[in-house]
């Protein structure tokens, strides 16, 4: 194995996949070390999703080989046991429990399921609640720990989507579009939540809004038609050229 991939918290050698002959990801590579953020950035159909579809086994590849923290051959593993490795996925739109309180959809996701009982209703261990009270703060909801999810602002069910995440400790986050409605104040939040979260994770953020990714402050991979076009600082990434034709100037 190569130093390169045995160091990467998410290694993707030559990726292809194709759909209905249209190659949607083309001969992807991409290494993101332990402990960083990356920024994906790209045009509507460059691959972003497929990418991250592939990265947690909704999506197998035709070719390539995805490789996780340093020796765990992802295609070789289905979806359901890619989410018990350590990898949480983000969707776009938050999926919260709308009818149960902030604390309880945290917990429920550290449970996964199991246990629940005895986590609402008394026998919860000291770590269990300490882990609760430090997302509540690193996700900004603290005051709101007993409000129903459902009285949220779209941008704290966002954060509590992302405590989810947290509660079931993975070592890579993906994160989609986590600021898309958000205001501009919740914006400027997120990016700072998000640096906060990237000091014990590695995280993968896909966003389309610049200003967000400029207070993300981290290394910007631009895709296009499936593969990587530009990689650098945003910089750097937005000084290319064939970057403003495909995206940035559009
Ligand atoms: N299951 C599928 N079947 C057929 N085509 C697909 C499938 N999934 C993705 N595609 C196609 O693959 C290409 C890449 O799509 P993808 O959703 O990954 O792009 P994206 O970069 O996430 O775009 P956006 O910014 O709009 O979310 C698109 O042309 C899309 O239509």
């Amino acid at each position: 194995m190569s130093a390169r991939l045995t160091s990467s918290m998410l290694y993707l050698d030559n990726v292809s996949v194709s759909f209905d002959g249209f190659r949607a990801i083309n001969e992807l590579s991409l290494a993101v070390g332990p402990g960083e953020m990356r920024a994906i950035i790209g045009p509507n159909g460059a691959g972003k999703t497929t990418m991250m579809d592939i990265i947690t086994g909704k999506t197998r590849p035709d070719e390539g080989t995805v490789f996780f923290d340093g020796k765990i051959d992802l295609t070789k593993h289905d979806e359901s046991s890619i989410a018990t490795m350590g990898i949480g996925r983000k969707f776009q739109k938050p999926t919260v429990f709308e009818n149960h309180s902030v604390e309880t959809n945290l917990l429920l996701a550290m449970s996964g399921g199991l246990r629940i009982k005895g986590l609402l209703f008394g026998s919860r261990k000291t770590d269990e609640s300490d882990r609760i009270d430090n997302i509540l703060v690193t996700i900004r909801l603290e005051a709101r720990r007993h409000d129903l999810a459902e009285n949220l602002s779209h941008g704290q069910k966002q954060w509590l989507e992302i405590g989810m995440l947290l509660a079931q400790d993975p070592k890579l986050l993906l994160v989609d579009e986590p600021v898309a409605g958000m205001t501009d104040a919740e914006t400027a939040e997120t990016a700072r939540l998000l640096r906060e979260i990237a000091q014990t994770h590695t995280v993968i953020v896909v966003e389309h809004d610049m200003d967000f990714i400029r207070d993300l402050g981290v290394k910007v991979t631009c895709l296009h038609e499936g593969s990587v076009l530009a990689e650098g600082s945003l910089d750097h990434v937005s000084a290319d050229q064939r970057v403003v034709d495909v995206y940035l100037g559009r």
